[in-house]
């Protein structure tokens, strides 16, 4: 009689299901929402070139068979200089002390500044999260500077009373070293079952990453002038009623918030000309996300000093 027990071929033992949450912090700008997108292969965080964009915690998820990578997507931590920035820096918190791993994003081709060591500092105050540095940008510097750069972090570190468990010079952009942080985020993850079905790229509610690609594109081309005045809010959103399945339109409305009247007039620029443009580029980005057809219905509104006021700011959902 044959023995199925002992038939059955051996199988290797495999390592178990690994799971966790990772968040990436940084100053603003240092490439966190770009490196979220090259991991998770999909644009569901937003990144634009001006400084605190990414203002709702989203989460993109690195779908793998061994393991499961969530990513949290956090606003720059910074010094508050207003209750926005208060929130903020409450909500970065509350964050790293509930993450597996805190990975700071310090890029390449900049010099380690005070932005960065209050950072560091805060990481250093979350005890039990384990605390990656990773120096992005890397297709900007050179080799030298990138070994100077990885000897700073590294003193930057040891300054703060914080060893870091790896560092890791990556490109976002040039796709360098992307697949490595991968494996080395995973291994650092403890065992634990998958939280998200496969094929979730992010948690967050449509309406928000919509109102996050109106804000990205609301920003683009007023640089210096208003970076942190401007929020979105999308009152609604839905498929157009009486359409053919086959001809859908979803139909968003949106109101653009501003601070001060002169800040409306730089939005809507010379004859309305600035607004539409506004208008044209989320509707492309939004369409190429969800892939329907969009009428986006922009309106600009001023909402008084919103940063400092507390209501206001609980209506623009912070
Ligand atoms: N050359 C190069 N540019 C990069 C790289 N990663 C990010 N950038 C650029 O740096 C700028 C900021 O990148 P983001 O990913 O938006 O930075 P962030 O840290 O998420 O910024 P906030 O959301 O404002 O905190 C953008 O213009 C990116 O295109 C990279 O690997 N190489």
């Amino acid at each position: 009689m044959p023995d199925p027990e002992h038939d059955q071929p051996e199988i290797p033992p495999t390592a178990e299901h690994k799971s966790g949450f990772v968040s990436f912090v940084g100053r603003p700008n240092a490439g966190k929402s770009t490196l979220t997108n090259a991991l998770v292969g999909s644009k569901v965080v937003i990144t634009s070139s001006k400084p605190q964009t990414t203002r709702t915690v989203v989460r993109g998820i690195v779908h793998r068979p061994d393991a499961q990578l969530i990513l949290v997507d956090t606003p720059g931590l910074h010094r508050p200089r207003t209750l926005l920035g208060e929130r903020l820096n409450d909500l970065v918190k509350t964050t790293l002390a509930e993450v597996d791993v805190v990975a700071v994003c310090l890029p390449a081709n900049e010099k380690i500044g005070p932005g960065d060591r209050f950072i560091i500092a805060e990481m250093a105050k979350v005890k039990r999260t384990i605390k990656v540095a990773i120096a992005t940008k890397t297709d900007l510097a050179t080799g030298e500077q990138i070994g100077e750069h990885l000897l700073d972090i590294q003193k930057a570190g040891a300054g703060a009373g914080i060893e870091w468990a790896e560092i890791v010079p990556v490109s976002a952009k040039a796709g360098d070293q992307v697949s490595l942080l991968e494996e080395l985020l995973v291994g650092l993850l403890p065992v634990g079952p998958q939280f998200y079905p496969d094929g979730d790229l992010s948690d967050a509610p449509e309406e928000a990453i919509v109102a996050e690609l109106i804000r990205e594109a609301a920003l683009e081309g007023v640089r210096d002038e208003l970076p942190h005045s401007i929020a979105v809010v999308v009152e609604e959103m839905g498929l157009r009623e009486g359409r053919d399945a086959d001809r859908p339109l979803l139909d968003i409305h949106a109101n653009l918030y501003v601070e001060r009247d002169s800040q409306k007039g730089i939005m809507i620029g010379h004859k309305g000309a600035r607004l539409r443009d506004v208008g044209k580029a989320a509707r492309l980005q939004i369409e190429a996300l969800l892939g329907t057809p969009v009428y986006l219905d922009l309106h600009i509104k001023i909402a008084k000093d919103w940063q400092r006021d507390p209501r206001q700011l609980r209506k623009l959902g912070f």
